[in-house]
């Protein structure tokens, strides 16, 4: 049987983005396949994988879900075990939250508990979004194996190892995507007149987009307009005909997403008159908010502060996103934020997650699991 921290490197080597994970898939169904069958029942759902453990004397199904994709980021770690998919990196700790569901899956399944558990290995948590389809199809297809409660930890650099940290309610944006195109006339650089030049437009349009926050959201509210990537143009002395923005929404109440939303729809047709182009914008893949159920991440503050090896921290929310929102939407549960110590944090190409927090958070999640299936208090 391989080691936990050899699956993490293995699953570190191949990371793939939503929706194309079919090495990761077939890795992770390899190991599943590895465990005994007895208790189990496997279904693959998209590049994505449901397994089921009964329980001894079930009367309910305790939910663990981890999301499987990376990202498109070419890794600069130097690490001995670094991708080898070229521009593609566990950039999010996706590798490590795969690792510590086969830890607590290997170990339910070696001494079971009496309630059943199911562990959802979601694709495409980083876009366009895996948790909202997988859990319509658990609802229409396989209602037997939706979890009446539901956890999720997200690795977080800022921590040392051994830290969690959560908060009862809100801990986790409301999030869309953003890009929009911009259409002018191309031309020869000596003659920008006959043009409709789109890089000024687009860096028009982008330092507008920063006034949304600072002049537009209640400053008591918050919101976040981030343009990530722009592109424009093809050499140096060809004005541009066309130019993209790239970008992303936040926000901590879901209706302040849609005052930002009108607030972009005003600014592209002021660019468009302005000018004289054509802006077209796309939201791409929006999340719900994560959501903690209050009582429970009460509760799950008080078991981490007993427990010997963990420091738990109540921190505040975050502007992350995360599709574990939607399965909180329906479903009591929670997420928490676990340490592993990395000066570069989340999305950068150098981001190191210290390995020993596999060791600390197996057995801390699984002393977890078991205190609540010895209650039946949800
Ligand atoms: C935990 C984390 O970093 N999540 C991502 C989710 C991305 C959602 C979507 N693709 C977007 O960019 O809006 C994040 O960037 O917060």
């Amino acid at each position: 049987m391989k080691t936990l921290q050899q699956i993490r490197r293995d699953l570190h080597q191949i990371p793939e983005i939503g929706f194309q994970e079919v090495k990761t898939q077939a890795y992770l169904l390899e190991e599943i396949e590895s465990l005994h069958q007895q208790r189990l029942t496997v279904v693959k759902w998209k590049t994505g994988i449901v397994v089921h453990v009964k329980g001894l004397n079930p009367t309910k199904t305790i939910g663990w879900r981890t999301d499987i994709d990376g990202l498109p980021i070419e890794e600069q770690t130097s690490l001995s075990y670094e991708s080898t998919h070229q521009g593609y990196m566990h950039a999010c700790g996706h590798d490590i939250h795969m690792t510590v569901a086969l830890g607590l899956l290997r170990q339910i399944n070696q001494t079971p508990i009496n309630d059943s558990m199911v562990f959802l290995f979601q694709p495409a948590e980083e876009g366009p979004g895996g948790a909202l389809p997988m859990r319509q199809w658990l609802k229409t297809q396989h209602p037997e194996f939706l979890p009446d409660i539901i956890f999720a930890f997200h690795i977080a650099p800022e921590y040392p190892v051994g830290t969690v940290a959560t908060r009862p309610g809100l801990l986790f944006a409301n999030t869309s995507e953003l890009f929009i195109d911009l259409r002018g006339v191309e031309g020869h650089a000596a003659f920008p007149h006959r043009t409709k030049d789109m890089s000024v437009a687009a860096a028009s349009l982008l330092l507008q987009l920063q006034t949304i926050v600072s002049r537009s959201i209640n400053p008591l509210d918050s919101a976040v307009v981030t343009i990530g990537k722009m592109t424009s143009g093809t050499v140096q002395n060809i004005i541009s005909g066309h130019a993209r923005l790239e970008g992303t929404i936040r926000t901590m109440d879901a209706q302040t997403m849609d005052t930002v939303k009108n607030r972009i729809e005003a600014l592209c047709k002021a660019t468009e008159i302005a000018f004289e182009c054509q802006v077209d914008i796309d939201y791409g893949s929006g999340y719900y908010q994560v959501s903690n159920t209050p009582e429970m991440t009460v509760d799950f503050l008080k078991f981490a502060d007993q427990h010997q090896a963990t420091i738990s921290i109540e921190c505040d929310a975050a502007m992350t996103g995360e599709d574990f929102g939607y399965f909180l939407q329906e479903i009591p549960g929670l997420l928490f934020w676990a340490g592993v110590d990395s000066i570069y944090g989340l999305h950068n190409a150098k981001l190191n997650p210290d390995e020993k927090v596999i060791d600390y958070l197996v057995p801390f999640a699984e002393s977890y699991i078991r205190s609540l299936s010895n209650h039946d208090n949800f």
